[in-house]
């Protein structure tokens, strides 16, 4: 059985980002950037007013009270012609070209007006409530970079940064076949025992959630025919996920067709729970990921495995480190040689720590408690018992994109 994090090594080692495409900002929030961003206008373009109020001469309102004449008005977009002379003051809004010669705002609580005079009581500092040109950034300035992902504050920089075109990773295209004769799609008639397929659903859901595009391939019977035909229409994806028949049963036919096929396995059998019989191979030039049947391993590994292959087919940088540490709500025994993913909830002490608290049943064909879970505590192999208050690892579910 192999530990998961080489697992996870062969997987990296096997995946290259699929290619670039433009793309205009609208569609940004959530894509990968596929080449450095620089700005191309310096911001604020000319030095501001932070303000509403006066533009002055610092010095000519050293001495207070000091009274100016004022001699225009400056608001957002709309500079005055004319430098500020001694003696002079020009009105100005916030976001307002600051007129030369000027080097101080007196907001205009701090400031009378009668007439065209305006009287100040307080002394500015030089430069005070001016943003000078390129507070923010200046043209050239490379403000994002490959392999980020964006979020909404991104995509408004790009905006900001007058880059209405962006070059990103186009969506991984991830096939999703699910194998079982005894399957039926949900609204299908029922007969007998058959199981309703619920993992397809798992997986394009959470392909879509982490930046993929899914492609449903349906259900394959368990013959060897129906799964060549579906490998066939599985070309041209960049990620083909199978679900069920990754056993050792009779019916367990997806390893047997992928070799048949001139397909390779670059691994099979983690030492893992759930997932154990989980299978990574190669069909020329398509990654497939082989998991098990069970709803829950395929929950699992949404989190534990592609999340990091659709990170790695996106090209996104450092998405292979997403465990965190929270302290465990209840007693655990020691482990036995497979890595253990606990179902588990997450909520905050009367101290205000996180705690994950595994459920106490964790059969792996119960989707209820997959669903109602909001973590995954991390047991490594041979695990010590542990007790309740001790930092233990977790793979939240609810980190999928950048958001906002
Ligand atoms: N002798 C052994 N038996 C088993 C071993 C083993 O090592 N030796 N491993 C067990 C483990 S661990 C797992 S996990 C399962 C995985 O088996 P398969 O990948 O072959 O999964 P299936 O048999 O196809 O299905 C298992 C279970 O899940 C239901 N299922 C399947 N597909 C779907 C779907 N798309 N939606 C909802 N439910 C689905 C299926 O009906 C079965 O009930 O093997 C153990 N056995
Ligand atoms: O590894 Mo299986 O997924 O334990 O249930």
């Amino acid at each position: 059985m192999l530990p998961v994090a080489d697992a996870l090594r062969l997987i990296r080692d096997a995946l290259r980002p699929v290619p670039a495409e433009v793309v205009s900002l609208d569609q940004a929030w959530g894509r990968v950037l596929a080449t450095d961003v620089e700005a191309r206008l310096t911001h604020p373009p000319v030095a501001v007013s932070a303000m509403d109020g006066y533009a002055v001469r610092a010095a000519d309102v050293a001495t207070v009270p000091a009274t100016l004449l004022v001699v225009g008005a400056a608001a957002a977009g709309q500079g005055i012609a004319r430098a500020l002379g001694p003696g002079e003051a020009v009105r100005i809004l916030t976001g307002a070209p600051v007129p030369d010669g000027a080097d101080a705002i007196v907001i205009q609580e701090d400031a009378e007006l009668e007439g065209n005079h305006v009287t100040f009581r307080v002394a500015p500092k030089l430069g005070r409530f001016i943003r000078p040109a390129g507070l923010d950034f200046k043209m050239g300035d490379r403000l994002l970079k490959t392999g980020q992902a964006l979020g909404a504050r991104d995509v408004a920089l790009c905006a900001a940064m007058n880059v209405p075109w962006l070059t990103v990773r186009r969506r991984p295209r991830v096939a999703v076949l699910a194998t079982g004769s005894e399957l039926r799609m949900p609204g299908e008639p029922l007969d007998g025992s058959r199981i309703v397929n619920s993992n397809s659903f798992l997986v394009a859901s959470a392909v879509r959630a982490l930046g993929g595009e899914p492609i449903a391939l349906g259900i394959a019977a368990d013959e060897e025919a129906s799964l060549r035909a579906a490998f066939e229409a599985a070309a041209g994806a960049d990620l083909l996920i199978t679900l069920g028949g990754a056993s050792v049963g009779d019916r367990d036919l997806v390893r047997p067709v992928l070799e048949q096929e001139g397909g390779t396995v670059i691994f099979q059998n983690l030492a893992m729970r759930p997932g154990k019989p989980t299978l990574f191979g190669r069909l020329g030039p398509l990654p497939v990921l082989g998991l098990p049947g069970n709803p829950v391993s395929v929950g699992v590994s949404a989190v534990v495995f592609l999340k990091p292959m659709l990170a790695a087919l996106a090209g996104l940088d450092g998405a292979f480190d997403q465990e965190e540490t929270t302290l465990l709500g209840r007693d655990l025994p020691g482990n036995d040689g497979r890595q253990d993913y606990l179902r588990s909830t997450l909520a905050l002490d009367a101290s205000g720590n996180r705690v994950a608290t595994p459920y106490p049943q964790q059969d792996s064909a119960m989707l209820r408690l997959l669903a109602a879970a909001d973590c995954l505590v991390i047991r490594p192999p041979h695990a010590p018992p542990a007790h309740a208050g001790e930092p233990v690892p977790i793979l939240r579910f609810d980190t999928a994109g950048p958001a906002v």
